[in-house]
């Protein structure tokens, strides 16, 4: 990854020119709000509304770019079923009626999981099982984040190499190398309806700076919703909501902008 810049203070994202559009969404921060446990997420019938009429504009060029699984995704947003990269691209299913195709993914990281809990010891830690990787989830118990941290940062001294340690929203993930959003954007780039078109990803987490090194790196547009550390992102929206506001405003609801649509 390149070194980040220092500067927290982006400019906030403009609306955008006309042309054709091609728009990765990140989930958790940056469409959801975050809450206590993974499961406690809660998708509003108007944000399903919105991403479905924008799919549409865009003739299908939307994908979500998540550390999700597909089938959570799916989950969240029933009965609206995107494009989506999973596992932060280790799954991805480019059609929305498509098949989800799963990368050789190393070995299941479930006694890992197993261990670090018993390490933890504490019913406020929820260790979130995903096939290879791991996320540790301390949003419960901010004072074991640092020993959370500790104990993946042993488990990768450890384990082959190919793995890495990304911090997340209030804990800790350990994967795989070949889980990057950045890969993932090129893969959709590089297939039809995306290619040709102008990316832009919204995204708030350190996962994400690899996806908005891979969109500026396509002439895109990057955006950091409420950005509180360093980032390769051209651009900042303050929180959730006004991500949601910028969406609806640039895809939806402008006649100027439904000219984009293709
Ligand atoms: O790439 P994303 O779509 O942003 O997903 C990143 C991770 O999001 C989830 O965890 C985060 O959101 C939870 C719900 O708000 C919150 O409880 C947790 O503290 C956050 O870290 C999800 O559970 C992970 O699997 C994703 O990788």
């Amino acid at each position: 990854m390149n070194s980040l810049p220092k500067a927290l203070s982006l400019p906030a994202a403009p609306d955008l020119p006309e042309g054709q559009w091609a728009l990765f969404l990140d989930i958790d921060g940056t469409l959801l709000e975050h809450a206590a446990h993974p499961d406690a997420v809660s998708v509003s019938d108007q944000l399903r509304s919105l991403l479905g009429v924008i799919d549409e504009r865009l003739g299908g060029a939307v994908a979500f770019i998540t550390g999700r699984s597909v089938e959570v995704a799916d989950r969240l947003f029933h009965p609206l079923k995107l494009r989506v990269a999973g596992l932060y691209g280790l799954e991805h299913r480019l059609a929305p009626d498509g098949p989800v195709v799963a990368a050789d993914a190393p070995a299941d990281m479930a006694a890992l999981a197993d261990a670090i809990e018993a390490e933890l010891d504490d019913g406020q830690v929820h260790i979130e099982r995903k096939g290879p990787i791991l996320a540790i989830h301390t949003r419960a118990a901010p004072h074991l984040l640092a020993r959370a941290t500790e104990l993946v940062e042993q488990a990768l001294a450890e384990l082959p190499k190919g793995y890495r340690v990304i911090p997340g929203n209030a804990g800790v993930e350990l994967m795989p190398l070949e889980a990057a959003k950045g890969a993932a954007v090129r893969r959709f780039m590089a297939i039809s309806p995306f290619t040709g078109r102008r990316p832009v990803f919204l995204g708030d987490d350190t996962a994400d700076e690899n996806g908005f090194e891979a969109i500026n790196e396509a002439g895109g547009i990057s955006i950091r919703v409420r950005p509180r550390g360093p980032t390769v992102a051209q651009y900042q929206l303050d929180d959730v909501t006004r991500a949601i506001a910028w969406l609806a405003a640039n895809f939806e609801a402008s006649p100027a902008l439904a000219r984009k649509a293709s």
